[in-house]
């Protein structure tokens, strides 16, 4: 008996639920796909092709729906002799400013043997080059932005690259800029000229719902899973939990996909809706231990004040009822505390972790605006993680009221 067999049971192709794989067909999203047509009509005319920003939250489609329009787009443009569409993507993480995009972009349009260092020239010459690399190109060509929020305030090349041509720099090539991100306040604080121009046409990525989760899980378990792999609702379960916490469909299909590997593990035939819970377990255990990692002291301190009044009176709490239990923590540990404001970069920091829940409210008709943090993730799983979580002393309090729980 060999020690390795292919599995007959559970997963026929489990590339299907990876994160990177390309549905052949998009599910759920007939508006946006409307608009973003619309938005790139004019690339099929051979006209100057629109910007468009695209933006909602995490797991929502963007790119998806992004790589299914633009290849269609290639594949439809083909037939006509008088329009050369080339598309380009960069990811933005880690680029941090409009210089670092420019060298990315001219490193992405060059051959590999002919790279330019990352570091060393001045802006306009680096500006230079890419007009250079684009006018090369010639036809239209489409630059997707992924992740473009990363790029901060120093958003200047998200001028100058939808305005290279009428600007004089661009003769052979029209250029059209899509920028896509999930960081909402990304656009309010892009600079006036700059919102005019990215955002000419802008397409918003809401939440998906159950149904919506189910249809999008449907038509992936059919490629993905045998026939009769899961047991009747395990698929409506994954779209109810996901759509419920954050209507992502990356988390609907994490969720499918964990459960379908506790299955295999257990060697059953079917995925139940056991399974799908324990998953949910699981994964939110690993974004918690995921979250602890990336956290640094004064992080840990903070979730350890929000955990410490979560556990007493549940919550949510606002930042002047978690500040004090955070200095009295980091006294108890020996460690001088943060300003206010610098431990509310760290709540908001654990907000996007998906450990903390953040919503804003208004005080009343008069009064300002304020934050409410409460956990996103079960109180349980958060105290056996910090339990476990090597170098982190708990104080006496937290230690009693974990063991209280159980
Ligand atoms: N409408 C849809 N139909 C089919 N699959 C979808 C749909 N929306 C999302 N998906 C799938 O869900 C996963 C996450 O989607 P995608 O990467 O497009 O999200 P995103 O909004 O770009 O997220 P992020 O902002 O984190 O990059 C991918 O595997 C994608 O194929």
């Amino acid at each position: 008996m060999p020690t390795f067999t292919r599995d007959t049971h559970i997963f026929r192709d489990e590339d299907m639920l990876r994160d990177d794989y390309q549905p052949e067909s998009i599910m759920a999203r007939e508006s946006e796909l409307s608009a973003y047509k619309t938005a790139l009509q004019p690339v099929i005319n051979g006209a100057q092709p629109r910007n468009v920003f695209l933006y909602g939250k995490t797991g929502v489609g963007k790119t998806a729906v992004s790589r299914y329009l633009l290849e269609q787009l290639q594949q439809d443009s083909a037939q006509y002799d008088d329009v050369s569409l080339s598309v380009f993507w960069l990811n933005c993480t880690n680029l941090s400013s409009s210089y670092q995009v420019a060298v990315n972009l001219v490193n992405t349009l060059r051959p590999a043997e002919d790279q330019i260092s990352t570091t060393g020239y001045p802006q306009q010459r680096v500006f230079d080059l890419l007009y250079e690399e684009l006018d090369a190109v010639g036809g239209t060509v489409l630059i997707v932005l992924d992740e473009i929020d990363h790029i901060g305030t120093d958003d200047e090349i998200l001028y100058e690259i939808p305005r290279a041509r009428s600007n004089g720099y661009l003769t052979a090539t029209k250029p059209g800029v899509i920028g896509i991100s999930n960081d909402f306040g990304f656009r309010d604080n892009l600079s006036p000229k700059v919102k005019d121009t990215l955002c000419e046409e802008e397409i918003h990525f809401s939440p998906y719902n159950a149904p919506e989760l189910e249809a999008i899980l449907d038509r992936r378990a059919e490629g993905a899973l045998f026939d009769d792999a899961t047991e009747s609702g395990v698929l409506a379960l994954c779209a109810a939990m996901a759509a419920q916490d954050t209507g992502s469909a990356r988390q609907a299909l994490d969720l499918l996909y964990q459960a379908g590997e506790l299955a295999r593990a257990a060697s059953h035939d079917k995925i139940t809706k056991d399974d799908v819970h324990e998953a949910r377990n699981k994964l939110e255990r690993s974004q918690i231990e995921h979250g602890m990692r990336e956290l640094t002291r004064h992080g840990h301190l903070s979730l350890l004040a929000v955990l410490q009044l979560a556990l007493e009176s549940g919550g949510p709490f606002r930042v002047r009822d978690i500040y004090p239990q955070y200095c009295t923590i980091s006294e108890q540990s020996d460690i001088d505390p943060l300003v206010r404001r610098r431990m509310h970069d760290h709540l908001a920091d654990l907000a996007m972790l998906g450990i903390l829940d953040r919503r804003s409210r208004n005080e009343g008709r008069s009064g300002g605006q304020y934050y409410e943090y409460e956990f996103a993730v079960g109180l349980d799983l958060v105290a056996n993680v910090v339990s476990d979580f090597e170098g982190l002393t708990l104080p006496r309090r937290v230690v009693e009221l974990i063991q209280s729980m159980e």
